[in-house]
């Protein structure tokens, strides 16, 4: 039915979007350099490229959001007015954004019914609300309360409701910009179904990832820009990943390669002992060690606490329990990330935009602020130094330099991402904590962070990391502990035998059938 009413709509073309030669400058900077995108109604399209490639500024252009310096676009065969978001969704735009637009205060339900109906907010429409969001919820396999708080939610449950709200907005053309970044493989399977389901039913869908096999998994046609320009644009069968790859970066790179350290020294004393780590209502009885020089992966579904458990040992949440042992050295449990930071605890969190970084400052002082110190002398800040140190740390991520000076706010998801990183690091922790650590990041940039984190580990330091990208835990680690429902199920060392994502998952899903 759906169909019908879509295709009774839809002029002749066949079209949901045509954009012709558009073109975005940011004062001198070329975002876009007069692209040519065509999608057809009722069909999933990707657009990939390296970070800063231009690939949001298009969904901002499209969304009604952003107004391009140049170009024409039509959707659904009609002339898009830009710069009004509520003309495009009127026109049946939605977007689902890279950074959530979640209100914490507010209930699960309110934001995914956020901005409709609400008016008309009755008894009967109350009903209707959370039928609605109980028949989405199941068709996604999450179990989200509709009455939680939507703040006290998960990343991942955040990044489902989002997508809920996009869903339900009943859009013909639905944009998502990394939909799946803090996502794990059941509820990654579960939104594709959802995506395979609306495209049946006419629905337009353009969507934006840095994970290339999900690409060739869900899209029928996938564009690529490199550098603002279109350097290829093809249906799905004419693509391989390194025919991708080769599209966006320029050359071949090979993804999620084993990234081995120096060897361990036997009998090293741990840096770090946690014992009998427990988040209320999150983790329970979590106990790990931590050796210098080592990288430390932890593997689990969402939900299975890897984050609570990241965040307690880095004193952000205040009712963890736990006992301490750094350097041999018995110490309180953190109560405060300053604590943390005290016995060289830093984290870096998934969540870069309200955890992570001050959007209006600049990326050097986004770096540079965690440590005056390192740049001021007699309280007086250098900026020479503050230049200097900021573009070493930059560097180091694969941060373009000269941009240090550039508004985070102005910077692309995946470039904010390595600020995030450098700024971590210029805080000198020896037990560093990464949460999700590529999200947003392009398949080149990847690899360049992943051997970072490795180098700084060969430096001595601990790592420890948390990723949805099974894969990548594997890459990156020496051992890998396994979470599943808030407790420690397995531990694998990789020096004995390589660990495969089905020993991981296997690991993951036998506590929760056995439960
Ligand atoms: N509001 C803005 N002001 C100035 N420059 C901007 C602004 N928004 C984006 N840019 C710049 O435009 C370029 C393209 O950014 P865009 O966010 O579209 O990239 P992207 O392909 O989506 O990258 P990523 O994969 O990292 O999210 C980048 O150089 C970015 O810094």
């Amino acid at each position: 039915m759906q169909h019908a009413t879509v295709t009774a709509s839809t002029p002749r073309s066949g079209f949901a979007l045509q954009a012709t030669g558009v073109e975005m400058s940011y004062s001198g900077t070329m975002a876009l350099k007069g692209v040519d995108v065509e999608a057809r109604t009722g069909s999933i399209h990707a657009l990939v490229g390296e970070n800063g490639a231009g690939k949001s500024t298009f969904l901002g252009i499209i969304a009604g959001r952003v107004v391009p310096t140049g170009g024409a676009v039509r959707i659904f065969g009609q002339p898009h007015a830009f710069g009004a978001p509520r003309q495009a969704r009127r026109l049946g735009i939605a977007t689902i954004y890279q950074e959530l637009t979640i209100v914490p205060a507010l209930s699960a339900q309110a934001n995914v019914f956020l901005g409709q109906t609400l008016s008309r907010v009755g008894l009967l429409e109350e009903r209707r609300m959370r039928a609605r969001f109980e028949e989405l919820a199941a068709q996604m396999s999450v179990s989200i309360r509709p009455d939680a708080v939507a703040g006290r939610l998960s990343v991942a449950d955040q990044q489902m409701l989002e997508i809920m709200r996009g869903v339900q907005s009943g859009a013909r053309l639905l944009l998502f910009d990394e939909p799946t970044t803090s996502l794990a493989p059941p509820e990654r399977e579960a939104l594709f179904r959802l995506m395979r389901q609306m495209r049946a039913e006419g629905t337009t869908m353009m969507f934006v990832s840095h994970n290339l096999e999900e690409v060739l998994d869900i899209s029928d046609v996938v564009t690529v820009f490199r550098d603002g320009a279109l350097s290829g644009s093809a249906p799905r069968a004419d693509w391989t990943k390194p025919a991708l790859i080769r599209a966006m970066v320029g050359h071949d790179v090979v993804e999620n390669r084993r990234i081995e350290g120096a060897p361990r020294k036997p009998g090293a004393a741990p840096l770090l002992i946690a014992k009998g780590v427990g988040v209320p209502g999150a983790i329970e009885n979590v106990d790990l060690e931590l050796q210098p020089g080592e990288i430390l992966g932890v593997g689990g579904l969402v939900g299975s606490g890897r984050t609570s458990l990241l965040r307690a040992l880095a004193g952000l949440e205040p009712r963890s329990t736990g006992d301490l042992v750094v350097d041999g050295v018995a110490v309180s449990w953190p109560r405060s990330p300053r604590e943390a930071l005290k016995s060289g605890i830093v984290l870096v969190p998934e969540d870069r935009k309200t955890q992570g970084l001050v959007l209006g400052m600049s990326a050097m002082d986004n770096i540079a602020i965690s440590r005056f110190g390192e740049v001021s002398r007699f309280g007086v800040i250098s900026n020479t130094a503050m230049l200097r140190k900021s573009r070493a740390v930059a560097r180091e991520f694969g941060f373009a330099e000269n941009r240090v000076g550039t508004l985070v706010r102005h910077l692309s998801g995946g470039n904010q991402q390595k600020v995030l990183l450098g700024k971590a690091r210029f805080r000198g922790p020896r037990i560093l904590l990464v949460d999700e650590p590529t999200r947003g990041i392009d398949v080149g940039a990847k690899d360049e962070i992943m051997m970072t984190l490795r180098r700084l580990a060969d430096e001595g330091l601990g790592i420890i990391v948390v990723s949805s990208d099974l894969e990548e835990v594997i890459a990156a680690s020496d051992r890998i502990l396994v979470m599943s429902e808030g407790r420690k199920v397995a531990e694998f060392d990789q020096g004995d035998t390589p660990v495969t994502v089905q020993d991981i998952l296997t690991a993951a899903f036998k506590v929760m059938t056995h439960d």
